[in-house]
């Protein structure tokens, strides 16, 4: 489903001319298969964030490549990449990201508004969907109008809209009490299962990377050979 390999990059920092290079990721490759929970740790600063903006088309990778359900993205333009995004890969982000102007519904609603999609069907598919994160009677309220495991439903739900393959999230459940985390786990579980999504979640949190049928760890943007014993 998602194919990483050799991939590396760089950040430049600093005025033109004296710019310092920070090597970020260095030859990183691991596969993620269809219906897996993948999650990814590391200390900070270990380039966990810079990898999924880079699978996630965010940012271009300088070496290296990706492919997504069959397809190079590396070799996509940025229009293309932003294109199969919408159609892919759904995000979930520790901050929610969710635009405070707009109530739940309006919310779930935008990917699909930005897809073209009729009116009639936007209605339908975003009550459907309100309906399986369990807040229909919450959808005329705004995100300062909600809890934060609530806001964290809205934006799964805004996630799932188009039906993507692939979920990304980066610290999911990072501003979630210790309870609402355990109920956030235990739908990203049932995702899963259900709807066979794959996800590939980046956490510091040890409960979370216990949902995951694989952990990858980088330490100073490579990956950490597990030893094997034989
Ligand atoms: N846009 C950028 N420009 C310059 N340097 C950056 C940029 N983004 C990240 N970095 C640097 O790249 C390195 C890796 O950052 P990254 O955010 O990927 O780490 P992380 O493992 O996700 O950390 P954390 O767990 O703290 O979120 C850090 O040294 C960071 O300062």
């Amino acid at each position: 489903m998602i194919t990483v390999s050799r991939l590396s990059h760089d950040f430049h920092v600093g005025k033109k001319g004296k710019e310092t290079i920070i090597p970020v990721l260095r030859q990183v490759s691991f596969r993620v298969e269809k219906g897996e929970i993948v999650t990814i740790v590391g200390r900070s600063g270990s380039g966990k964030s810079t990898l999924l903006n880079l699978i996630s088309g965010f940012i271009k990778q300088q070496a290296g490549e990706i492919k997504i359900d069959g397809i190079h993205v590396t070799d996509l333009t940025e229009a293309k990449f932003a294109d199969f995004r919408i159609n892919h890969i759904g995000f979930i982000f520790q901050s929610f990201q969710l635009i405070p102007s707009m109530t739940a519904f309006e919310n779930i609603e935008l990917p699909l508004t930005l897809k073209g999609v009729s009116e009639t069907e936007r209605r339908t598919r975003t009550l459907n969907i309100l309906a399986r994160v369990g807040l229909l009677d919450y959808k005329d309220h705004y995100p300062s109008e909600l809890s934060g495991g609530q806001q964290q439903r809205v934006s799964i739900a805004r996630a799932l809209i188009v039906n993507p393959p692939i979920i990304l999230a980066d610290e999911p459940t990072g501003s979630l009490d210790s309870e609402t985390e355990q109920d956030l786990l235990q739908f990203i579980k049932e995702l899963n299962k259900e709807l066979g999504i794959t996800f590939l979640i980046i956490t510091h949190d040890e409960k979370v990377a216990d949902i995951g049928n694989r952990t990858i760890e980088l330490q100073d943007g490579q990956i950490v050979q597990k030893e094997v014993f034989i």
